[in-house]
């Protein structure tokens, strides 16, 4: 048996649009087997065939030698083929085990046996390193391990093939490291993996071969070691990719967003942020470096009106925002794209279109005496679709919900920047894209600082911060710790902070 899974000539079409166009992906047993491909290039859709989601319109697929039709989830799992998902299936107020033995046939007597359960988790978690606790309850356990929970699901049903969806979006630097051990650890005893990931550095650091896609067509498989990050961009996008954003020195000018001593509480009534203050200038981009969970998000919420402010202010162009509603905040020039976008970001049952004017439908020409104007609003809702490169099947009338994960990012970005915001609060802006995708909104975010406007960029990716900052404030347990100029610091120095280490103490 050369291959664990062969997927021939597979082709599947939506209504307008051909997802997969004769696609060829061979995966060997006990590899990593990336899979790449632009936002929309069919990677999810290949793999929700591969897990019997959907039926392929032609193409032949073999799961060991034997040619198989996946016609249902259940299918695959019987297959041996298992699927991590990007958004956990899991009860939060379930326990790890019920977790893992939900679905699973009860005995003769009606009951499901979870001690013996326990001890087998118990077992296959020390096997793959997992490091899992049984009986802890999911509600009390970090994103890390809820998808390690995940992973033991498929274990326990005996995957041989392993599904990962974008399995590093959701976890921080620590996970990721530790998620690469564990996906090592897996193969290392047999076991089989296809990773689809947007990130390049983790391909060279986990993976062996790499099959890349565009656009719903098969481009070719290369081996990870002999193919460079900059080859495989190529291939995926199909012209040269430049990773580092041009960015020419600019002085700032006045100070658009300034929060001042503030203390916000969090949803389990503790301060998430303690006297916190920072300001935003014209021309400037700030940057908010730390680990997940620091008063990030509450910041974000309080600054947009999401949140209601225990202590202190919050200043927009030189007006008390502090107490505003959402859509005061709105007109007085703030604008914010959304950490979760499916939550707070799209209405997922709405057109694109009516999504791209959420913010600014009641304005004229969109509306007038109350009624809408759906041509300005297709004009208007067209010119951003381009602009950001959003791929619909159905053009501006498609439904958010089908558009791919990549391309509800891109559309809400461009929602955003399209309002010229004063203020434009970006929340992990290039979550899910691909590398064309990132260096086109990372140019669109420099533009936004040189037409004078104030950026504030909240990202846990540590290179975006980075490479996009002008300056860099550190966040921890919800305390600012410092700022530095990004031309003068490093990774080192702004990881330090982000543990906690005052610049002062380091010194
Ligand atoms: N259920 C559906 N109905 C209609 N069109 C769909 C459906 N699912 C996916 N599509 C379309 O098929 C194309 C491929 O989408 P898919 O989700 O497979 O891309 P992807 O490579 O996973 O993208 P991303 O990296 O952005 O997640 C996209 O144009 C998408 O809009």
């Amino acid at each position: 048996m050369e291959y664990v899974v062969e997927m021939r000539g597979i082709r599947k079409e939506f209504v307008g649009i051909v997802a997969n166009d004769d696609i060829t992906l061979n995966v060997r047993q006990g590899e990593i087997h990336a899979l790449l491909g632009e936002n929309g290039a069919g990677k999810s859709t290949l793999m929700s065939i591969l897990f019997g989601l959907y039926q392929p319109d032609k193409g032949v697929i073999r799961v060991r030698d034997r040619e198989v039709q996946i016609s249902n989830p259940n299918v695959a799992n019987d297959l041996g083929i298992g699927m991590v998902h990007q958004h956990f299936q899991l009860v939060h107020n379930f326990t790890i085990t019920e977790n893992i033995v939900l679905g699973q046939e009860p005995n003769r007597f009606g009951v499901v046996n979870t001690v013996n359960a326990a001890k087998r988790i118990r077992e296959l978690s020390e096997r793959y390193g997992l490091n899992v606790d049984p009986d802890a309850k999911i509600e009390d356990v970090s994103v890390g391990m809820q998808q390690r929970v995940e992973i033991l699901k498929m274990l326990y049903r005996d995957a041989e093939v392993l599904i990962f969806d974008e399995p590093t979006a959701v976890l921080t630097p620590q996970e990721i490291t530790e998620l690469m051990k564990i996906m090592k650890g897996l193969v290392a005893e047999g076991k089989s993996i296809i990773l689809i990931t947007h990130k390049l550095k983790e391909i060279k650091a986990v993976a062996d071969r790499c099959t890349v896609i565009r656009r719903g067509k098969y481009i070719g498989t290369v081996d990870v070691a002999a193919t460079s990050e900059k080859q495989m961009a190529e291939m995926m996008v199909g012209r040269q990719v430049s990773f580092k954003v041009a960015k020419e020195d600019r002085a700032p000018g006045d100070v658009l967003l300034k929060v001042d001593n503030l203390t916000v509480i969090n949803n389990r009534k503790v301060e998430a942020l303690k006297n916190f203050s920072l300001e935003v200038r014209a021309g400037e981009i700030v940057g908010l470096a730390g680990v997940d969970g620091n008063g990030q998000t509450e910041l974000v919420e309080a600054i947009t009106g999401l949140r209601k402010v225990e202590k202190g202010h919050i200043w927009l162009n030189g007006a008390d925002i502090t107490h505003r509603s959402i859509k005061e905040r709105i007109n007085a020039g703030l604008a914010h794209v959304p950490e979760d976008r499916q939550k707070r970001g799209l209405v997922l049952d709405y057109t694109v279109e009516d999504n791209l004017v959420l913010e600014v439908y009641d304005r004229e020409p969109f509306s007038k005496g109350g009624l809408l104007n759906r041509e300005a609003i297709r004009d208007y809702s067209r010119r951003i679709m381009e602009n950001f490169d959003v791929r619909a099947a159905q053009g501006s009338i498609t439904k958010a919900r089908s558009l791919s994960g990549g391309n509800q990012q891109k559309a809400i970005v461009g929602r955003e920047i399209n309002l010229a915001p004063r203020v434009l609060i970006a929340v992990q802006p290039t979550r899910g894209l691909d590398v064309g995708s990132i260096e086109y909104i990372h140019k669109r975010l420099v533009e936004q600082r040189d037409a004078g406007y104030a950026v504030f960029l909240i990202s846990l990716e540590l290179d975006e911060i980075l490479n996009l900052s002008d300056r860099i404030a550190i966040i921890s347990h919800g305390e600012l710790i410092g700022s530095v100029n990004a031309a003068e610091t490093d990774e080192n120095e702004i990881g330090l902070m982000m543990a906690g280490i005052r610049k002062e103490e380091k010194a």
